[in-house]
Order: C-alpha cells, then structure tokens, then sequence
C-alpha cells in the first residue's frame, strides 16, 4: 500500500500577526477622537469537511474517516490502471471532519454558532458548502423541515440571543447604498402603521407555516455572548441568486411568475462590494425570515440532473445584516448620527454542484448551465490561489486576483481581502463513482486552508460613547418601575433617564440611626458621600461642558467639511452631468454606427446572394454548355463512323467498277459530301481528316477536294 500525506492545516498557527491600526476620519483634530480602531489580525480559511452516508449498503466507499480532523482517500479499485500496482492513499487534515452520523445541530454548534457570535459583535463572516451535486450542500445550509440547517438555526439563536435588545422597527432604514439611516420615530411609527394594516388585510390569505418553521427540531439551541446591553440591534436580510453569472434577487417585489431583472454589483462608500438595487427586508423573528426565504426560495432555479433530482443550477447567497446603535432604557437610539450604528453581516452561501458533464449527461441549457457553473467555482479556485500565491512569494510582484471574473468572487472580493472571517465546509459524498470529483474537492480545500485571511476588525467608539453592559438602562428601568408602583399619576409619568446616576459613584451607603452617636456618624458619612458626589456631578459637569465644547468643535468643523464636501459634490454633479451628456452623444453615435453598420451587414448580404444567384446561373449554363457538346460529340462520332462506312463502301465500289472498267486506276480520291459548317471553334479538335489515301488531283474529272482557310471542311463529289 502507497501512503502519501497531505500538507497539514496551519490551524494552531494562526492570529501569528497582531498589530494595532487607527484609521482616522477625514481632517482635524477632533475626528480622530472619534476614529475607529481596527485590529489586523490573519487567520486561515476555516475548512471542514462533511461526510454523507452511503445511498445504499452495497456501495462502495472511497473515504476513510481516521480521526476528527483527518480523512483518507483511497482510489477505488476500478479506477487503478494497470501501471499503478497498489491501491493509492491520500490524507487530508481539516479543521474538523463530520461523519455521516453528525447531526445538523453539531454541524451548526461547531461551524456556524461563533459566527453568529461574531455577527453580534460586530464583524462580518461568509460560510458556503462547496462539493459535487448532490453531497449534500443545500441539506446542510437549509435542511428539510425534521432536519433543519444552518441557515435557520442562525436565525433563531440570533433572534433568541437579542431578544429584548431589539430596535423598533423601521427606526434602521437601509439607504440602498450597502449602508443605513436613522430614522425619526415619527416616520418609523407611520411605516409600522402601514404595515400592520397591510398585514391584517393579507391575514386571512396567509398560509400555513412553512415546514422550517414549524419545526420543533430547535433542541439545543443557545444563548450567546457578545451582545452590547447598551445597543438596539435590527435585522436585515437578503436573498439573492448567481445564475449563468448573472446576479437576480430571489426576494424583488412583484408577482413569483414575473421574470427577474439582472442586478450589477458594486462598490460602496467603505469600499464593500454589494448588489445594487437589492431588496433588504427587516425582520422581527426567525418564522418571518424563513417565511421570506421560502418566498425566495420557490423562485430559485432548481433543475433535474441524473445526479440529483433537486439541483440547485445556481449560486445562493443568503444574507443576514445586524444594524446595531446606542439607545436609551426606552429603546430609542441616543444619537441621530450614522456613525454610532455598527453593521455587521453574515452571508450564507450555498454554491450549485461542480460536475461532469460527461457523467450528467447534460444538454443544451443544462450543459451551458453547468459550464457556467464549473467556470465560476474554476475562478473561485484561481482567486484562492492566487491569494496563496501572493502570501507565499512575498518577494515576488504580486499576481492580480481575478475577482471580476465571476461574479460570486466579485461579490465576496472584501471577504478574501480581509473583511470578515471565511468558512467552507466541502460535503463529500463517498461513493467509489466520485472519487474523481472527491479527489479534485479535496485538492482545492487543501490549497484553500493554505490561504491567509488578514481580518481587520472595527472596534466602535464613537462620540465617547462607550459600552456599559446596559447597567445604565437596567438601573432607568428599576427606577421607572418603581415609581410605576408607587401609583401616583404624576410620578408615573416621569421620565428621567436616570442611568447617569450610575456614573456618580459607589452605591448609597447604609445608614443606622438607632442612637444619636449611630446618627451622627451616619450623618456625617452621607454629607461626605454626597459631598463626593457633589465633587464628582461638577467634575461631569465640566467634563461634559468641554466635550460639549469638543462636540461644537467637532460640528462646525463637520459643517465646514460638509459645505466644502457639498461644493466637491455639486461640481462632481456637474461634471457627471456633462459625462453624461457626453455619453449620451456618444450613444446616439454608437447607435448611428451600429445602423449603418446593419445597414452594410444587409448589403453584403444582400450581394452575396447575389453571388450566389450568379454562380448558380453560371453553373446551370456549364452544364447545358457540357451537354450540348456532349450531343455534339455523339453526333460527331455518328457521323463519322457514317462517313467511314460510306466512304469504304464508295471505295469497294469503285474498285470494283475500276476492275471492270480500269483495272489499274488507283482510285484514291476521297469522297466528296457535304460537311456541314462547325462554327464553334472548339469543335475543331474532334474534328479528324481521314488521310488522304492516294495522289491529289490524279483524277481530276472523278474527285474535286474543296478545303476551307482552316482546312476543316472538305466537300467531296462526285462528278
Ligand atoms: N448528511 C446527510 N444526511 C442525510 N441525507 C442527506 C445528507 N446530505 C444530503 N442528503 C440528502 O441527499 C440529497 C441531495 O442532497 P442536496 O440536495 O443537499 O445536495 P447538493 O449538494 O445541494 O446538490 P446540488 O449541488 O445538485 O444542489 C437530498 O435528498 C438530501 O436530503
């Protein structure tokens, strides 16, 4: 038996890189006070590897799964060719490796769960299964309703997670540039207004649950850490499809019959990539994000391949954003301004199967579907090398990443450059029939381990605003109950925010007065601790008073930074205006070309026919030509042999009268007939003058030649 072992994943070496980056805002001294801080740190590709049973018992397996993190390979024996003597075995390490006995919950606690985690955090992450049709990609994203995948339990530990920490709705509002406003309550209230009412009209028309949701598979399910107490979080989420390398959004308004428009990518303010134009639907709880997704989902294209009865002919990307903002015990947020909401996603992504064409057997729009399909994952696989490549040959020019070469590495350029952690799960499936496309799988996620991601991870600490684990509005919120109990009107309607107070010192001490000395000291300690806090509310105060100061500063330097961003602005509007006028003049030209241009296409093709038309008359005229001649040539021949028959005939003839008459006479004139004219000169050459078989003019009286110029017509007679 040959062994070879793969390159072991670097896993315990990874975070090798910490380094800490302060990036300020634009101009002076104040932004930087408000600056975000990123901590670069590199991490590999998380890879795992998922392993489906075997359809049946009689089938043979070519994987062997050695530990928790290592498989083998094993070349099926029908696939050994006579050179190759022993069965050949190739490990590979992964982060983790699931048996085919691994629950969806396992898969999920081990891959999916500290994503989640971190989306609570505030950084980014992209998970996609990857493998051959029908190892079991979209079972272990989705699932089926007993048996349900990563994306919904996602969803569900993350509404369980901030339960209670969420903002009302409508208060995020996505601005379509990949970013978020806040809006007033006022306008947020009329949206929920709206909305409810559109919900109790559809009410009665609402379907049942959809099977993932009505799934009591929620069993194991847990609490997170990471949440900011002081933030309301709002849910976002997106749904969208690469198809033949075209981008459609599975959740765009309208009718499920109606055809999907073509999105186009592109970049944002912060430089991350987004599909402009696409629907971002907020939600309240898991049932309402799965109940979106199915709505997606029934618009996907699924086709039929031999391989897999429901396969999936596209990409998916299902995308989950956290919108999260500082608020107070009322849940509304504390500042209007943008720059306190933290915007986390996590983006689901199930790619379609790479296959063989020659094993699918596929056709017209099925082989072009897979072609485009196999092109895509062959980009993804170059990126990734390539990645590897500029990591390893750090003396060597870098190569350039062929991200735009397809549009899923376009979509997730950001993610391969740093912005966000990056896990993959290849799903194998072990029958011996796969092992080719297993064996290629494999190869790819042993160079996709191999790859650096340098994560840059923002810290947000804005206009002094810092995390308090919600002490704050835990304490607002006794002290509003409290009053509440009290059942005085007036005090029932008080609304301070009290979670200041937290901030001016240890708790109120206790105090005994049972005997005048009791009383005194504990006069005398509550003077003092009030004192203190007198102290520490002034030194706030002007504490505050110079931030308030700061803050000034901050706005008018903003407001002069706005006023000059808006004359940049105006005089970029300007000249996008005459871009575009000129764009336009340059259409209207393209437009006239491409006409003309039709125009002559039409021409030449019209004069080819013409061609055409003229060969074929010319050929038809060959042919009665070759006819004719033909004709011409039997006939000739006809009459020759008639002339030669004559002329023998006139020969014996005359002998025998010249033997009667004149014995001696040499009779050997030629007879004298008629040729009729042959006018075409090509007939000359089928034309053969018998030879003249005796003395010319000996018999003068019997036999009178007659020739032409060209001396092909005889005339013979006899006088
Ligand atoms: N781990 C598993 N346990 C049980 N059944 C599974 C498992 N993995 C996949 N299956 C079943 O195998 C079939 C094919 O799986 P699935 O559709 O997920 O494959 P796929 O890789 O997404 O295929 P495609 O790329 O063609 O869309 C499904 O019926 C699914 O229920």
């Amino acid at each position: 038996m040959k062994s070879t072992t793969s390159t072991p994943m670097k896993v315990t070496k990874m975070l090798q890189q910490r380094e800490l980056r302060t990036r300020p805002l634009p101009s002076s001294k104040q932004t930087e006070k408000v600056s975000n801080v990123l901590i670069q740190t590199k991490e590999p590709l998380h890879v795992f590897c998922r392993i489906k049973s075997l359809p049946s018992d009689g089938d043979l397996c070519c994987v062997r799964v050695l530990n928790s993190d290592k498989i083998i390979l094993e070349t099926p024996f029908q696939v050994l060719d006579n050179k190759q003597a022993a069965q050949k075995e190739t490990q590979y390490v992964f982060r983790h490796v699931f048996e085919s006995q691994a629950s969806q919950q396992d898969i999920f606690s081990t891959v999916a769960q500290p994503m989640v985690e971190n989306l609570i955090r505030g950084h980014n992450g992209l998970l996609f299964t990857y493998g051959v049709t029908g190892s079991g990609k979209t079972y272990t994203m989705t699932g089926d309703a007993n048996h349900r995948g990563i994306m919904p339990r996602c969803l569900e530990t993350l509404f369980r997670t901030i339960s209670g920490y969420q903002a009302k709705k409508f208060i995020f509002k996505s601005d379509h540039l990949n970013n978020f406003e806040i809006q007033f309550e006022t306008d947020a209230r009329l949206e929920r207004h709206i909305e409810n009412n559109e919900y109790f009209k559809q009410g009665l028309e609402r379907k049942d649950a959809d099977p993932l949701t009505a799934s009591q598979d929620t069993c194991g399910l847990t609490l997170l850490q990471g949440k900011n107490k002081d933030n309301v979080h709002a849910v976002f989420i997106t749904y969208i499809e690469v198809y033949n390398n075209s981008v459609y959004d599975l959740l765009e308004e309208g009718n499920i019959q109606k055809s999907l428009q073509s999105r186009i990518i592109r970049e944002d303010a912060n430089h991350n990539m987004f599909v402009h134009g696409v629907r971002e639907i907020e939600i309240k709880s898991a049932e309402e994000a799965i109940e979106v997704f199915q709505t997606g989902q029934k618009r996907k294209r699924m086709g039929h391949t031999i391989l897999n009865a429901e396969s999936s002919r596209s990409h998916s990307v299902f995308t989950i954003r956290l919108a999260q903002a500082p608020a107070n015990s009322q849940e509304e947020l504390v500042s209007p301004d943008t720059r306190t909401i933290t915007i986390s996603q996590l983006s689901l992504v199930d790619l379609a199967g790479s296959e063989r064409s020659a094993r699918t057997k596929n056709t017209g729009l099925r082989l072009r579907e897979a072609g485009n399909i196999n092109k895509s994952l062959m980009t993804l696989r170059t990126c990734l090398a390539y990645l590897r490549e500029n990591q390893q040959q750090t003396n060597a020019a870098p190569k350039v990443i062929p991200y735009r070469d397809s549009k899923i590495t376009h979509l997730f350029k950001n993610y391969f450059d740093g912005e966000g952690q990056v896990s993959m799960i290849v799903c194998i499936n072990p029958r011996a029939e796969d092992y080719d496309e297993n064996a290629q799988v494999m190869r790819f996620a042993e160079m996709a381990q191999e790859v650096q991601i340098v994560r840059a991870t923002p810290i947000k600490n804005i206009l002094g605003l810092t995390p308090r684990g919600g002490k704050g509005n835990k304490i607002s919120k006794m002290a509003v109950s409290n009053l509440n109990k009290l059942h005085n009107a007036d005090e029932k309607n008080f609304d301070a925010d009290v979670r200041l107070d937290c901030l001016l010192g240890p708790s109120f001490p206790e105090y005994k007065i049972g005997t005048q000395a009791q009383a005194e000291s504990s006069t005398q300690e509550l003077t003092q601790y009030l004192q203190r806090r007198i102290e520490r509310k002034k030194a706030l105060r002007i504490d505050l008073e110079s931030k308030f100061d700061g803050l000034r500063l901050y706005l008018m330097d903003i407001l002069s930074e706005n006023s000059s961003l808006n004359c940049e602005l105006k005089s970029l509007h300007t000249s996008y205006q005459k871009e575009l006028h000129r764009l336009g003049a340059l259409e209207s030209k393209i437009r006239l070309h491409e006409s003309s241009i039709d125009y002559l296409n039409n021409k030449v093709k019209r004069r080819e026919r013409q061609i055409d038309d003229l060969k074929r008359q010319l050929k038809h005229q060959q042919t009665l030509l070759d006819k004719k001649d033909e004709e011409k040539e039997h006939q000739k021949k006809k009459f020759n042999a008639k002339l030669t028959v004559e002329m023998d005939k006139d020969e014996n003839h005359s002998e025998e009268s010249s033997s009667t008459e004149q014995p001696s006479a040499i009779e050997s004139l030629r007879i004298a007939s008629v040729i009729t004219t042959i006018s075409t000169p090509r007939n000359t050459k089928y034309f053969t003058p018998r030879p003249y078989r005796g003395t010319v003019g000996s018999d003068k009286r019997r036999c009178r030649l007659l020739t032409s110029d060209e001396g092909h017509i005889i005339k013979r007679t006899r006088i």
